[in-house]
């Protein structure tokens, strides 16, 4: 059985009140400021599988999520989780899932232990106390327990609903954006526990922008971009599948600045090329499979080549060549840098 089965879904969120609604029911029109936030997604996620779902901001993957879980209902299309219809079967499908939302925020004056007690009471648990420590002693709170969560770190928080999400063993994790806020350290917990997850055979399905999160613990992944599903693989099948660039640095015997650049970027598979004549030195991105005709062009040009270097398509690139867009942490760090680089 499949664990998740989305089949030509699209979510619309329509914009505008009760009343521009009618007129445009009149008109029978697609308003033009209503938000297609998710477009005909057909996706199926295998039992035990741990699936990452990827893509830059406003991609449309908290939406996925929210309608998974009922949280959202689909303009169009259907919606199994663990074999339920998601909205018919909706208190079915939330009694087997442990879900870590988005943006999710911690009650201030509550401890630990009593925000786990409460996720165990809502999913109906039997021995509900002896499942609250297990989880909290798996998330690294058990010393905290005690604690009001409001005095938490940021990771701690993050630790914590995580182990709201485990509590009762679910058959299905679902996870949004589950490494936001942890450092390195915590981003590696949270993959371990991931693993764990997956070796009991929990299905795992979980969004993230960080191609390095997910490709430490995910079997494939999905990318989203603009509300629509642009890939879904492994990883190694969409990096071999990709258009993503490698880097060719070359190195050359005289002056650089006289290689006929035009030529080179006219050579298929070569995105472009900068010469570094301080370095006497020539960086060309192209397709893997480009850099000996680069090089015999050089060559050609009367150049010694004296040295070169290669560099794979980074995840970074791989994420860029799917989706078109950096990460959120690239357009945060572009942002706080300044500058004002316009990505294609
Ligand atoms: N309740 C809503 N009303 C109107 N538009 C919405 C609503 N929720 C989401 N959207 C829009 O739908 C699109 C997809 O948003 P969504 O939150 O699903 O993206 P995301 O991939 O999860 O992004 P992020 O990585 O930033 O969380 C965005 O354009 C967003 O503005």
């Amino acid at each position: 059985m499949a664990a998740i089965e989305l089949d030509a879904v699209t979510k619309r969120f329509e914009e505008g009140g009760r009343l521009s609604r009618l007129v445009d029911a009149a008109r029978d029109a697609e308003r033009s400021d209503d938000v297609t936030a998710v477009r005909d997604l057909s996706l199926t996620v295998e039992e035990g599988e741990v699936f990452g779902f990827l893509g830059p901001n406003g991609a449309g993957k908290s939406t996925t999520i929210n309608m998974l879980l009922d949280f959202v209902r689909p303009t169009a299309g259907t919606i199994r989780v663990l074999g339920f219809d998601a909205h018919d079967q909706s208190v079915e499908v939330r009694a087997r899932t442990g879900v870590l939302p988005e943006g999710f925020d911690v009650y201030d004056r509550l401890t630990g232990r009593e925000h786990v007690a409460f996720a165990a009471e809502s999913k109906g648990l039997d021995d509900a106390d002896a499942a609250v420590e297990t989880v909290l002693d798996r998330v690294g709170l058990a010393d905290a327990a005690g604690r009001k969560a409001g005095g938490y770190s940021k990771g701690m928080r993050q630790r914590l609903a995580l182990a709201m999400a485990l509590v009762g063993d679910p058959d299905l994790l679902v996870l949004d954006e589950p490494s936001s806020g942890l450092d390195p350290a915590g981003a590696k917990e949270m993959r371990d526990i991931v693993a764990e997850e997956a070796e009991r055979g929990t299905t795992v399905f979980f969004s993230s922008h960080i191609l390095e999160q997910v490709e430490a613990v995910c079997d494939r992944v999905g990318i989203m971009r603009e509300g629509e599903l642009v890939a879904v693989d492994t990883i190694d099948s969409l990096r071999a599948k990709s258009d993503a660039d490698s880097t060719l640095s070359v190195s050359v015997a005289g002056d650089v600045a006289a290689v006929d650049a035009d030529a080179l970027t006219a050579l298929d598979g070569v995105r472009s090329v900068a010469v570094e004549a301080e370095d006497d030195a020539l960086v060309v991105s192209c397709a893997g499979d480009a850099k000996t005709a680069v090089i015999a062009e050089l060559e050609s040009q009367g150049l010694e080549v004296t040295d070169f270097e290669t560099r794979e398509a980074s995840l970074e690139d791989l994420f860029l060549s799917y989706t078109g867009h950096g990460t959120a942490e690239d357009d945060a760090a572009d942002e706080s840098d300044d500058e004002a680089e316009v990505r294609a």
